[in-house]
Parts: C-alpha cells; sequence; structure tokens
C-alpha cells in the first residue's frame, strides 16, 4: 500500500459531513497522520468544494436517495470514493462499475459495514451457510434509519444465498401459508430478514441458522459508531492502490 505521511496527507473530503457518520470520519480523519480533511459537504452546500479543495479521496456518508448522483460527480472529477452509504442493489452497483469503465485508473469502494466485527460475522455466516438447512436474518438499529432491511443484512443475505447455491442446497423449507401482516419478513434472494428499529440502539445484527437439534446464533453489535473508523480509515489508504468498483471490506482486508 502506498505510504502516506503528515507531511504529505491523503487529501479527503466528506460527503454527509454533518451527521452522524460523517462527523465521526471528520474527527478520524483529522486523528490519523496520514490524512487530512480538505471539505466538508452536506445537504445545501456546494458540492464543487471537493473538488476546489483537490481532493483525492471522497468518503460519502450520505443518504441512499443521493449517493448514486454523488458518485457520479466524483467519478466525473477524476477522484476515488469510499463509500458506506446504503441502499446499493446489483442494479445500482451494475452502474457504478459501467460508470467506471472509461476511468480504470479509478478505485470505488462501496462497503455495507465497515466494522471490522460486522465484516467477520459476514465472513462467518458464509461459511455456516452450507451446514444448514434453514437460516433468517435480524438486524437491529436506531430508529432515524432510512432504510430496512439495512445494507449489511442484505449483503449478507446475498452472501448466504451464494454459498447455498454452491452447495446445491434447494429452497429453505417453511411451512409458512398465511402471512397477511408480513410477520416473516422480508426477502433478499430468498434469504428471510427482520428489520428492528428501537431508540438506544447503534447497529447490530444476528444470523440464525438452524439444523437438526441445533442452532447457531453469529452476533455483532455496534455499541459505537467509532467502531467503524479503523474501516473507513483503512478503505482511504487501500483505494488509493485499487481501481474498479471493490464492493465489501473484506476484499481489501487479508482474512
Ligand atoms: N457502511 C457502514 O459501515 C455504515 C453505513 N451507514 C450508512 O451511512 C448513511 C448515513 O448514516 P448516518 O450518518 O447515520 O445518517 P445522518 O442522517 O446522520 O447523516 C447523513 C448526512 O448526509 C447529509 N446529506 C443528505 N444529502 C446530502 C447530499 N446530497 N450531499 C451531502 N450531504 C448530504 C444529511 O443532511 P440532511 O440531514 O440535512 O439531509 C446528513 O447530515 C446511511 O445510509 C447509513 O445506513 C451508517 C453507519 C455505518
Ligand atoms: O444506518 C446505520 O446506522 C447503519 N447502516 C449500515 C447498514 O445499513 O447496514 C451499516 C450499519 O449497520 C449502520
Amino acid at each position: 500500500m502506498t505510504t502516506r505521511s503528515e507531511q504529505n496527507p491523503i487529501r479527503v473530503g466528506v460527503l454527509g459531513a454533518r451527521g452522524r457518520m460523517g462527523a465521526e470520519v471528520c474527527r478520524a480523519v483529522e486523528a490519523a497522520g496520514d490524512m487530512e480533511v480538505v471539505a466538508m459537504v452536506d445537504s445545501g452546500d456546494w458540492m464543487f468544494d471537493i473538488a476546489d479543495a483537490g481532493a483525492e479521496v471522497v468518503v460519502d456518508f450520505t443518504h441512499p436517495d443521493v449517493v448514486m448522483d454523488n458518485l457520479r460527480f466524483c467519478i466525473d472529477q477524476d477522484i476515488r470514493s469510499v463509500v458506506g452509504t446504503s441502499g446499493f442493489d446489483e442494479a445500482k452497483l451494475a452502474t457504478v462499475a459501467q460508470w467506471l469503465e472509461p476511468k480504470p485508473e479509478l478505485g470505488v469502494l462501496i462497503a455495507p459495514n465497515f466494522a471490522l466485527g460486522a465484516v467477520l460475522s459476514m465472513r462467518f455466516a458464509q461459511l455456516a451457510a452450507k451446514y444448514y438447512d434453514t437460516v433468517e436474518i435480524i438486524e437491529l438499529h436506531h430508529n432515524r434509519k432510512a432504510d430496512a432491511p439495512s445494507g449489511t443484512a442484505a449483503h449478507t443475505a446475498r452472501l448466504i444465498a451464494k454459498a447455498r447455491t454452491e452447495a446445491n442446497l434447494g429452497e429453505i423449507p417453511d411451512a409458512t401459508t398465511s402471512d397477511p401482516t408480513g410477520a416473516r419478513g422480508g426477502q433478499v434472494d430468498d434469504i428471510r430478514i427482520h428489520s428492528v428499529r428501537l431508540g438506544g440502539l447503534v447497529a447490530h445484527q444476528e444470523v440464525l441458522f438452524g439444523g437438526e437439534g441445533e442452532t447457531l446464533t453469529i452476533r455483532h453489535d455496534s455499541l459505537d459508531r467509532k467502531s467503524f473508523m479503523p474501516g473507513v480509515l483503512h478503505g482511504v489508504r487501500a483505494i488509493l492502490d485499487h481501481q474498479g468498483l471493490v464492493v465489501g471490506l473484506e476484499n481489501l482486508l487479508d482474512l
């Protein structure tokens, strides 16, 4: 990885800088010795501040409704992006990959979750998936979260579904024939997800596997938004040396 220093810091622009995550990112970047915040942009601010300030990497923690426009802007301006904003599906990811095609030197990291424990728990779930017939996900977040299911839960579901397909597991057995209120949850790639929103929570997830006479629960808790910062800083450093679209912090870690 390219090493940068206090004398030659990575120039970082933060989008969503006054939000819960953006403010934490500004503090973490300023506290790191090898990078500095050169632009802080929130809703209503002038986006071109990012480019005018010479940002090399933009960190985006904004809103699912605006993140695609932000990415388009950064790619057009030849600025690398580290994106934590949720709400990506396969179609949006394909669009970003397409935007990057004419700019092969640019890197974009989109990470559903930057907390190391969350990344590990997703990997553990991926490993366990082929051994259990039944699986469901419960994600629990603060009640100011805009989207459901969480990006982490959707990503986890896709990883589990892929592992099940590779292991030739069929449909998840389920006798439910009546669910008028949607009590059995939503589905991503046929994996059921239950979303809880409660004041006092930060970000939590349980993946529940059920087999013959046993269950396995893989749980992760982010108790403070500081839990995401080592992953964000790692992403900023790593994306300088990566080209194209990287989905998931696990792809930039030696797991
Ligand atoms: N990948 C990860 O590890 C994590 C991802 N997230 C995700 O990050 C996103 C942000 O979460 P959080 O910080 O809690 O949300 P907040 O609502 O606290 O912060 C978002 C900020 O972005 C601002 N904003 C909205 N539109 C724009 C825009 N076009 N340009 C610049 N700024 C804009 C908002 O302003 P205003 O309020 O005025 O609209 C707000 O200040 C969510 O999608 C969340 O799911 C959160 C935690 C970890
Ligand atoms: O909104 C949040 O807070 C979080 N959003 C991300 C998600 O949707 O998965 C990551 C983390 O769960 C916190």
